[in-house]
């Protein structure tokens, strides 16, 4: 045998507690699907036998506290979760039997309160609602639709202002966050926004936001919260963060509808099930991102030279810099100075453009997009957190060039509503250059992004050096940034043309 040391992949548990449904369309059949598509193992606690057709609940068949303890008892030292969707609870004793469990967990729970079938039947005994604020202490994110927000919170629920009102409501109750789902929007009014969108309002302590999709045509609808709900709870389970678990859910949902399926073509019957396959890789599943309710707003970003890759982007904070490193043949460079203002940095932005157009290369300006538009700048750059000062539209008027910096699927999906020139996909490595809150991405993170979003001009950034360099430029990225590589390089010519090099061959 091999003294060398095995490596073994484990796949992260998490748990469904919900019914099951006869007909293979809903509840904890559609929970699998979901969790398997992203990688993950389900395990199943079943609160209901559910008798169902395609036509809706035939019959309910509540499990008792026993049967559903011991399946809680079963798993809890084995198979621990690190996430839990909870479904359908039916009953007070389904609801204690989770309760009791939970007074020990303090992984991540996903609450999807289902209190009526799509055909209208109330799903659950008296008493349920009334204790689900019992369990918010211990949700991590409860997704109701707008019926089910209404019954949990005794809210109308009729516009935006009242979706707030009744999500805070549930804020206020113990739950850390609050997805309202927009599928049930033709009961609500809503103003300015134009047909076509289903909207969902997410908002936490810290955070507020909105995702638009446009609808798909299917009828193939059964088990989307189901879908939708273990997808977020799959997500949180890979480690990522909430709100990249909410847009990866999204995702896996829109590739769900998009792939669902019918059982019989008889009429009034066909509502089959969605069907999530793998992890989501198409463009069009990713949702659009945005502070408020409205339709995203179009922008028109130029592009960056399309025939032209950006190829070795330098970053670097002083004008001087362009002086030395444009002769040798760069062709894109950033001004990224943090050190100065007032005139000094005017007057910085100044001599870097004319430089710049004398060499004919693209100069994007860091942060300073009134300065860019003022001096007719190539592009700016901007960061996530530079966009809520950020006047974006007056940056697509006056016709720049717009790079924005992405550090997870939540910011992916912000950029993407933009769509701007390029996207730059960053810490590719540990960097020292800036303190950065995110576990480098590596290559296989930056390959995975470029191929959802592969109309964009993609940049790698963070950690790049000679070494690394070669992996990077065979990702096939438009362009490779990087500041202490070429800044702090002893001689940092020969490493420029060195690199330049290594990007043509
Ligand atoms: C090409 C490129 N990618 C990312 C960044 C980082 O920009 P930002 O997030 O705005 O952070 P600061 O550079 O302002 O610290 C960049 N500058 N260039
Ligand atoms: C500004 C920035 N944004 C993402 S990584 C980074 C710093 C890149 O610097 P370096 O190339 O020295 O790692
Ligand atoms: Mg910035």
């Amino acid at each position: 045998m091999s003294n060398k040391e095995q490596t073994i992949d484990v796949k992260p548990i998490v748990w469904t507690v919900a019914g099951s449904d006869t007909a293979g369309l809903a509840g904890q059949v559609a929970d699998i699907r979901a969790m398997e598509a992203l990688n993950t193992h389900p395990c199943m606690i079943t609160t209901a036998v559910t008798a169902q057709n395609n036509q809706g609940v035939v019959a309910l068949n509540a499990l008792s506290y026993e049967q559903i303890n011991s399946q809680f008892e079963a798993l809890k030292n084995q198979l621990q979760p690190e996430a839990i969707k909870v479904g359908l609870l039916p009953t007070v004793d389904a609801l204690n039997a989770l309760s009791g469990f939970l007074q020990d967990y303090q992984g991540q729970l996903v609450l999807d309160p289902v209190l009526m079938s799509s055909s209208g039947k109330l799903l659950v005994e008296e008493g349920v609602m009334e204790r689900y604020p019992s369990l918010f202490s211990k949700t991590t994110l409860i997704t109701p639709n707008i019926p089910e927000l209404a019954a949990l919170t005794g809210i109308n629920v009729c516009d935006e202002a009242s979706i707030k009102a009744a999500a805070d409501k549930l804020l206020e109750q113990g739950v850390n966050a609050v997805l309202v789902k927009g599928g049930h929007q033709e009961t609500i009014e809503l103003d300015d926004v134009g047909e076509g969108f289903v909207h969902d309002y997410f908002v936490s302590q810290s955070q507020s936001f909105w995702l638009h999709q446009e609808k798909q045509s299917t009828e193939n609808t059964r088990g989307t919260g189901c879908v939708l709900a273990s997808a977020i709870a799959a997500a949180l389970a890979q480690k990522y963060s909430l709100e990249d678990a909410v847009v990866l859910g999204k995702m896996l949902l829109n590739q769900a509808l998009r792939n669902g399926y019918s059982l019989t073509s008889e009429q009034g019957l066909q509502k089959g099930p969605l069907k999530p396959l793998a992890w989501p890789q198409e463009t069009g599943d990713v949702p659009l991102l945005t502070s408020n309710m409205q339709n995203p707003q179009k922008y028109q970003f130029p592009a960056c030279d399309e025939d032209k890759p950006l190829g070795l982007y330098p970053v670097v904070d002083r004008a001087e810099w362009l002086e030395r490193l444009l002769p040798l043949g760069v062709t894109t460079i950033q001004l990224r100075v943090k050190d100065l203002e007032g005139e000094a940095l005017e007057e910085e932005i100044r001599k870097a453009v004319a430089i710049a157009e004398a060499h004919k290369a693209r100069l994007f300006i860091n942060d300073y997009w009134q300065l860019a538009i003022k001096y007719n700048a190539y592009g700016v750059h901007l960061g996530q957190e530079d966009l809520e000062a950020t006047d974006v539209s007056a940056i697509a008027d006056a016709g720049l060039r717009l790079g924005l910096s992405t550090h997870c699927y939540y910011e992916v999906a912000r950029a993407h509503t933009i769509k701007p020139s390029y996207l730059a996909c960053g810490p590719v490595y540990h960097t020292d250059s800036k303190d950065m809150p995110w576990i480098p991405h590596g290559i296989d993170n930056l390959m995975k992004w470029q191929a959802l979003l592969p109309d964009y001009p993609w940049v790698a950034i963070g950690g790049i050096n000679l070494e690394r360099f070669p992996r990077v430029v065979k990702t096939g990225v438009s362009g490779i940034a990087m500041i202490s590589a070429i800044t702090q390089a002893c001689d940092s010519e020969a490493i420029t043309k060195t690199m330049l090099e290594l990007f043509k061959a």
